[in-house]
């Protein structure tokens, strides 16, 4: 890199001019669009959209931002295309297939590039320029001994910009593997397998805008990225837009659903694994079969003197008609209104016709009989899915029959919930709005459809989940983003076939990627969440981390009496450095600890909210998958890990969360993983590196900060053993472990004591 490179003026020319072409294309079109008398009112409102969105690019990101050489032909890159007054052009936009050179070739394989240059630009000017490529970058580049993994200055540079809560555009330093899935074509599944802070959201949503700019006919088909929660989308939703790609929908996956209920309760998650498998998809579709059909009798319709009957057997050979079409169900009912009517008006002409008596109704006056629509709701009712799932839910003659043969005994309880007195009144759980979507994708057709989803954070989906996307993506062109050792809920998977099995039916490409390489997460921090890797997912490997961050993480001991104490302290020292800091804790903890921080005077952002915009911000541990922040403290990870149903897993994903530090502190026992952290006996005056934390603190006499211990790479068999245990055996031996261990722990605190 070189601050003040000697060709910067030269660059900062053409720079200038490619402003000065935008700026005049931009005032062009103004007072074209400005001149133009659209015919129609949509004409006249897309011609103005385009507008705002070309004002708006002309303020955010840089418009220039590499160049590169290849056979003595030089071309610059940007955020956009820019031509000159001849239409020749001058930027290529770093969507175009010209650009692909400038991606695939890294300083580790420059390919046929002689110079790759990177630009950083603020207001117009050019503050940094790196040459990726170049005849003196290949000298040094054999000489640092980074081999393939070569990584750029440019990158670098980008890497250690502070982050500010918000996740941005990295399109100036798309690394090559992550271009090559970028650009993969748009047919059928990609799967983007990746470690914590491998850039698997920066691939989908960089993707998602890089289709949106190649295949044309897709912008009106539609893209949708999916993310699991509202935290992660207010912390990803800006990046779309500042690629000039507005017309994306980015919802939270809670959001598909668009009917009547909402979440008010939670399900045992015994409960909600049944309703998330895809033998719910069956127990739903035959109890919804079940809901269609005619006894023996006849249906007598009166009109006035005269009677209209029906035979059961007419009756039920119509109904097998309908079946038969195979229509989505509201559409049946259509259908057996419409026949039925048809047929009892037939049977009312020929029976008048043989009686010699004139003809009294047709099928509009058949129609309005109320005992005929009595009788189509018995044959065929009408309901909303909430008032079809419901009365599932509370009826066990109907589960027990639709979940013969797909559901346990046990599985088929855990879903019956007696009827509240109101629909508006029953107690939706997560789980049970994809039970709902369900039951909506067969009620109608009727619905939002995509010719693309992006969907991140997808190791968590459950088979209903998958499902509820499916339905939305008629072609099955999906981006599935994710890491099977980050799963935290109830589908811990092998494979990712598991999960894509419910997107497509296989007719359709599949393919999967894996990135290796962790941009995010400092080396000794990845090597310490690595320890719950064994415990979580063996066969995954950690990726390999770039980045050195400020040093290894530290953990504070500190009694449980002053823990909030010293989180405050730990949280407000972090922030004094000028680092943005998520304090996560176990979910439970959560309300106490946003009061623990206010009081302590931290202000700080409420992470469930997705508010970023604090120096500090509380994140629970749930939430905080996709996040990431300069640093993090972790409050009490034995609880953190107690809290969920993986523990380890959910360690694994709070502690890949900070690009600079991380710091523990706790005062329970570490959980398996943190060996080398192990709380040791009052440290003596030949343990330099066991200290306290802060002299001047009030309970800083009462904790301290623990570094790597001798015992570093030895296993804890027990506490591996403990931690395979169901979550309600865990917290059995958990508990029996600390009351047995109780006494050695106050001897061992009284000891820190005298530190
Ligand atoms: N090519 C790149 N250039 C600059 N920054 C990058 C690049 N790739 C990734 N990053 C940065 O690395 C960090 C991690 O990226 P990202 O959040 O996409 O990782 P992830 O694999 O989705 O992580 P997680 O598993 O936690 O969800 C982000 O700050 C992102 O901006």
């Amino acid at each position: 890199m070189t601050a003040v490179h000697p060709e910067v003026e030269e660059e900062q020319v053409f720079v200038d001019r490619a402003y000065a072409l935008f700026d005049k294309g931009l005032a062009d079109t103004e007072r074209s669009v400005g001149e133009y008398r659209p015919q129609h009112a949509s004409t006249a409102r897309a011609l103005q959209r385009a507008l705002d969105i070309l004002r708006d690019s002309r303020g955010s990101g840089q418009l220039v931002f590499g160049k590169m050489q290849r056979d003595g032909e030089t071309s610059y890159i940007g955020r956009r295309r820019v031509r000159d007054e001849d239409y020749n052009p001058v930027v290529i936009g770093w969507h175009a297939p010209a650009a692909q050179p400038f991606y695939e070739a890294s300083p580790g394989e420059p390919r046929d590039l002689s110079l790759k240059r990177v630009f950083t630009e603020e207001q117009r000017r050019l503050v940094r320029m790196f040459d990726e490529i170049s005849l003196v970058a290949a000298a040094d580049a054999a000489t640092d001994g980074l081999g393939e993994l070569a990584i750029s200055d440019a990158l670098l540079n980008e890497l250690e910009r502070s982050r500010d809560g918000a996740m941005r555009e990295v399109v100036a330093t798309i690394q090559a593997e992550q271009f090559q899935i970028v650009r993969h074509p748009l047919d059928g599944v990609v799967v983007v397998q990746g470690g914590p802070g491998t850039g698997k959201t920066v691939v989908g949503l960089h993707r998602a805008a890089w289709l949106a700019f190649n295949y044309p006919q897709l912008r009106r088909a539609g893209i949708l990225v999916v993310a699991p929660s509202t935290t992660f989308l207010t912390y990803v939703s800006g990046v779309l837009p500042s690629l000039d790609v507005t017309d994306v929908d980015q919802v939270e996956i809670q959001a598909l659903y668009a009917g009547e209920a909402r979440v008010v309760g939670a399900d045992p998650p015994e409960a909600a694994r049944v309703k998330g498998t895809e033998s719910m998809a069956v127990l739903i579709r035959r109890a919804l079969e079940a809901r269609v059909g005619w006894g023996d009798d006849d249906l007598v319709l009166s009109l006035g003197a005269d009677r209209i009957r029906v035979s059961a057997e007419d009756l039920h050979r119509l109904l097998d008609e309908a079946r038969m079409r195979d229509l989505p169900y509201a559409e049946g009912r259509d259908f057996v209104r419409n026949a039925l009517a048809a047929l009892a008006a037939n049977k009312h002409r020929e029976d008048q016709q043989a009686l010699g008596r004139p003809v009294r109704a047709n099928e509009a006056t058949i129609r309005r009989l109320s005992a005929f629509a009595n009788a189509v709701d018995r044959m065929w009712p009408s309901f909303t899915p909430e008032e079809f799932l419901r009365s599932l839910y509370g009826t066990q003659s109907w589960l027990v029959a639709a979940a013969e043969g797909v559901m346990t005994v046990d599985e088929r309880a855990r879903l019956f919930r007696p009827v509240t007195d109101s629909v508006a009144n029953e107690p939706w759980t997560e789980a049970d709005l994809y039970c709902l979507d369900e039951v909506a994708g067969l009620l109608s057709r009727d619905r939002l459809t995509y010719g693309h989803i992006v969907v991140d954070e997808a190791q968590d989906l459950s088979p209903m989940q998958a499902r509820a996307l499916a339905r939305r993506c008629p072609s099955s062109s999906f981006t599935v983003l994710g890491d099977l050792a980050q799963a935290t809920g109830l589908w811990v998977r092998d494979s990712w076939a598991e999960l894509t099995a419910h997107l497509s039916d296989g007719s359709e490409s599949q393919a999967e990627f894996s990135l290796s390489i962790g941009y995010r997460v400092p080396a000794p921090v990845l090597d310490l969440a690595a320890r719950q890797l064994p415990l979580a997912s063996p066969d995954l490997v950690p990726p390999r981390s770039i980045r050195d961050g400020l040093g290894p993480p530290f953990v504070v001991y500190t009694e449980a009496e002053v823990l909030a104490d010293t989180v405050v302290h730990q949280a407000a020292t972090t922030t004094e450095g000028g680092l943005s800091t998520a304090v996560i804790v176990a979910d439970p903890w959560f309300d106490e600890y946003l009061q623990v921080l206010t009081e302590g005077g931290l202000v700080p952002g409420d992470g469930r909210d997705g508010d970023f915009s604090r120096d500090v911000t509380l994140v629970p541990a749930s939430q905080s998958r996709g996040l990431e922040f300069d640093a993090v403290l972790l409050v009490e990870p034995a609880a953190i890990a107690r809290e969920a149903d993986q523990g380890p897993r959910q360690l694994y994903v709070t502690m890949t969360r900070c690009t600079q530090r991380l710091g523990v502190v706790h005062a329970e026992p570490l959980p398996p993983g943190f060996e080398a952290y192990r709380a040791a006996p009052a440290a003596s005056a030949d343990e330099p590196e066991t200290r306290p934390l802060s002299e001047d603190s009030d309970s800083g006499s009462r904790h301290r900060r623990e570094t790597l211990g001798p015992d570093h790479d030895r296993m804890d068999d027990l506490a591996v053993l403990i931690d395979r245990l169901s979550k309600s055996d865990r917290e059995m031996v958990h508990a029996l472990v600390r009351r047995l261990l109780t006494d050695a722990e106050q001897e061992h605190d009284e000891g820190n004591c005298t530190q």
